[in-house]
């Protein structure tokens, strides 16, 4: 059971809520994150955020994820069409992550169907809204299995 979880979200998604509401709906990333929160205290795990609108900000709090976070909720956004580097960076530190999307992103326009990060996730939740969240952790927070790894 992971006690650790980083939740990322990628370029755009502070204005979650307000963004192409017809698409990604009316909930903030300051609901979500307030939910999320809640959410993390009543399963007793602990929970850190990060939002960022810099590809290599993403890289760095990865990186900074190494040897004490269990597993990641990342929400690429745009970045998930293009972000080479975060990828690697996931794969460098190897810890599981959950890849998430508010909307569809194969009912979208077909660049938006292929991602950097589908191959390598433990599993992908889109199309959901904001309760993919809710999913993703609590899917993170209590079944995923993580096997211990020896320290880098
Ligand atoms: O910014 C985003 C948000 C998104 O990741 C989603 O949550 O649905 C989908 C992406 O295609 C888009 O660029």
């Amino acid at each position: 059971m992971a006690r650790t979880i980083l939740l990322i979200n990628g370029p755009n998604l502070n204005l979650l809520g307000t963004r192409e509401p017809h698409i990604y709906g009316s909930t903030t990333l300051d609901d979500v994150l307030a939910a999320a929160q809640k959410q993390a205290d009543g399963l007793g795990i602990t929970l850190h955020t990060f939002q960022t609108n810099h590809e290599g900000a993403i890289v760095d709090r990865i990186q900074e994820a190494r040897g004490n976070v269990d597993a990641i909720i990342l929400n690429p956004a745009g970045l998930t069409h293009t972000g080479v580097t975060v990828r690697d960076a996931l794969l460098a530190v190897d810890i599981p992550f959950v890849e998430l999307h508010v909307s569809n992103i194969h009912a979208r326009e077909p660049w938006r169907h292929h991602s950097y990060f589908h191959d390598k996730a433990v599993g992908v939740i889109c199309g959901l809204g904001a309760y993919g969240y809710t999913a993703a952790l609590d899917f993170v927070a209590s079944h995923l299995k993580l096997e211990k790894k020896p320290a880098p």
